[in-house]
């Protein structure tokens, strides 16, 4: 039996514009990335609406990071999208270069980038203030003054302390937390339309973590922002966001709410790492996901996940499954959809 008619794009675009008439602010399209000659992603379909927050989670390697490596135009030496589309509000990005990017005001302006380290996002040689300034010019303020007003704004909008006196001080006179706050407020300060946080609290402090999470969740909410937000972290998937897109060796594997990931997955390998999470619950077995995401160089043959898939049987290893919708809004790359659907 031949696997069902490929449709994960037209499907994606379907869905994302029942609801509302307006283009997802991001849009992904059966995207592929090559380094080199290697395909570390070759089918990547998601979007995200203003006001809306997706994660996108899984195991290491799974190309979360080069996917959003891909929408911002930094995938670096080697890296390029080989298939598919990156679209900003309608408008088709993915083949832009880095110049023409900053002249179109792609990079800080329109996108903002919260990266999981500060210490590399921010420079050290320049104060808060006047990185802050920096992102505030894109929007267009100018004046010593309104500049100063707006960059404590900003600041005290993240949570800083004294933010007339932080503008004059440098990332390394800032605390972990503070200097993560500081890096988001610079990340607003352009007015992007759409922001994305990789791993944003994994190089903080436990108990910073849950705050600045919050702070994000918080500040996409009241500027009514699209968030797209990896992490490997169902914690983080419940804290932040709406939808969810679930990755594994380089594609999409299941999309929905977050209630229905998180409650009722479908998928065998989402199923397995919400399995393999601790309970709390004392002498609580952890059920842990044998092996590991292969690599690049040694993709299975058909369903990606056959190895590790407890649900495998003859099919999966020949067929490979493509991303169907299972319900409203849904979507599911699973041969055995419909037996799946039939037990939810
Ligand atoms: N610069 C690069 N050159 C070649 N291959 C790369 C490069 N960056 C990433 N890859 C490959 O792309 C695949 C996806 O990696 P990616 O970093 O996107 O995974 P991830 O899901 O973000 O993992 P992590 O949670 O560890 O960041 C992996 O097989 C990785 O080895």
């Amino acid at each position: 039996m031949s696997a069902s008619p490929a449709i994960s794009a037209s499907r994606e675009t379907e869905y994302s514009t029942r609801a509302d008439d307006r283009p997802p602010v991001l849009q992904v399209e059966e995207l592929a990335i090559c380094y080199g000659k290697l395909e570390v992603c070759s089918d990547v379909s998601l979007h995200v609406r203003r006001g809306e927050a997706l994660a996108l989670i899984g195991e290491s390697g799974s190309g979360k990071s080069v996917t959003v490596l891909a929408v911002t135009g930094l995938l670096g030496r080697g890296g390029a999208v080989s298939r598919g589309r990156v679209m900003l509000d309608g408008e088709e990005i993915s083949h832009l270069n880095i110049r023409e990017r900053r002249r179109r005001g792609l990079l800080g302006r329109r996108i903002g980038l919260i990266f999981q380290n500060p210490s590399r996002a921010l420079d050290p040689v320049f104060t808060i203030g006047q990185q802050l300034n920096e992102a505030l010019g894109l929007t267009g303020l100018s004046g010593k003054e309104a500049l100063r007003r707006k960059g404590a704004e900003w600041l005290r909008h993240v949570g800083l302390p004294d933010p007339e006196e932080a503008l004059d001080r440098y990332p390394h006179q800032l605390s972990g937390g503070q200097r993560q706050r500081a890096m988001i407020a610079i990340a607003l300060a352009s007015e992007p339309e759409l922001l994305i946080a990789d791993e944003p609290t994994t190089a903080l402090d436990v108990t910073i973590q849950a705050q600045v999470l919050n702070l994000i969740r918080r500040l996409q909410r009241e500027l009514n922002l699209a968030l797209v937000v990896v992490t490997h972290d169902f914690g983080v998937v419940a804290a932040m966001a709406d939808r969810v897109a679930v990755m594994y060796a380089g594609q999409v594997v299941e999309t929905g709410t977050v209630a229905e990931i998180i409650n009722a997955p479908r998928h065998p390998y989402t199923r397995a790492l919400l399995a393999s999470l601790p309970t709390g619950e004392p002498g609580a077995r952890i059920a842990a996901l044998p092996g590991s995401v292969p690599s690049a160089v040694a993709m299975p043959a058909g369903c990606r996940f056959h190895p590790r898939c407890p649900m495998a049987i003859g099919r999966c290893s020949r067929e490979a499954p493509q991303l169907q919708p299972a319900a409203d809004g849904y979507l599911l790359r699973c041969l055995r959809a419909e037996e799946i659907a039939r037990h939810v």
